[in-house]
């Protein structure tokens, strides 16, 4: 098997007091494309914030490239695209100003230089935003808003590529968009680690879910078959034509509730 990328082991968080993350088991490996899937409050944002650092660990290991995470400073082979919020955060920034800041963490002496402005273009290009490059943030759409968001994320070349439900609020076009963008980190070698309340367009470049219930991990496998928009908040994944149950044994006739993704 090739080399860890993300490891967690036996990871506890609690926020407020609560338990959120109750022990959680989770290997991304070099050039996998793992999704992370569960119900609203499941624990999936927790994971990845405790994966670059937002939430601190309350028992157990995370590491990153093998190196403990409290130790591990490399965070330019590291691209993260939060859970969608303003790309300018309330202040007025230029869609170019929002990606470069992406690329601070490659710039020697934080002065960019040429081939750094060129990484930064190529971000833009790649997600089918370079003719906003001037633009003021708050003249985007919300999927615009992602799609800068996720340009800023590529734009130091991670090879760690890790997205909280980079789809959300996205249309149908920019979903293409954002798939083939992804398809390309993914042919270039990058590993990435997605939390999804669907697969979409996404789903022939998954290789592995994990699924999420209550803090627990309940799957950690092939994708679900049928997540597609079962997976949306609330549905309590009822099968009525089901006729294979989703570890292979037959399920009979009548309703299977897997219960995976609620
Ligand atoms: N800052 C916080 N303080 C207290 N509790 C929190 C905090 N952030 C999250 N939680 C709680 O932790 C649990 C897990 O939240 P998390 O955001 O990880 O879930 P999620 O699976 O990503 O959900 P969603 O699909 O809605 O984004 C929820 O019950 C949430 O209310």
């Amino acid at each position: 098997m090739s080399e860890a990328v993300i490891a967690l082991r036996g990871v506890r968080a609690e926020l407020g007091s609560r338990p959120v993350l109750r022990g959680i088991d989770l290997t991304v490996h070099r050039g996998e494309v793992v999704a992370l899937l569960g119900a609203n409050g499941s624990g999936k944002s927790t994971v990845v914030r405790t994966v670059i650092g937002q939430v601190p660990v309350g028992a157990g290991e995370v590491e990153l490239f093998g190196t403990p995470r409290r130790r591990f400073r490399d965070w330019r082979r590291v691209g993260y695209v939060p859970q969608r919020t303003t790309a300018g955060g309330g202040v007025p920034a230029t869609v170019t100003e929002v990606v470069t800041s992406g690329r601070l963490s490659r710039a020697r002496l934080g002065v960019l230089r040429r081939a750094d402005h060129r990484a930064v273009r190529h971000a833009l290009e790649l997600v089918g935003m370079a003719d906003r490059a001037k633009d003021s943030v708050d003249a985007l759409s919300g999927g615009q808003h992602q799609r800068v968001l996720i340009a800023r994320a590529l734009a130091s070349e991670p090879e760690l590529l890790i997205m909280d439900e980079p789809m959300a609020g996205v249309d149908l076009a920019s979903q293409e968009v954002l798939a083939r963008t992804l398809e390309r980190q993914v042919a270039s070698g990058a590993t990435v680690l997605l939390v999804l309340h669907e697969l979409g367009p996404l789903e022939p470049l998954i290789d592995r879910a994990v699924v999420l219930r209550d803090g627990l991990v309940v799957h950690d496998g092939p994708p679900p078959k049928a997540v597609g928009e079962h997976a949306l908040p609330g549905h309590d994944h009822v099968h009525p034509h089901d006729d294979v149950h989703p570890h292979g044994a037959a399920a009979g006739t009548g309703p299977t509730r897997t219960g995976l993704l609620s």
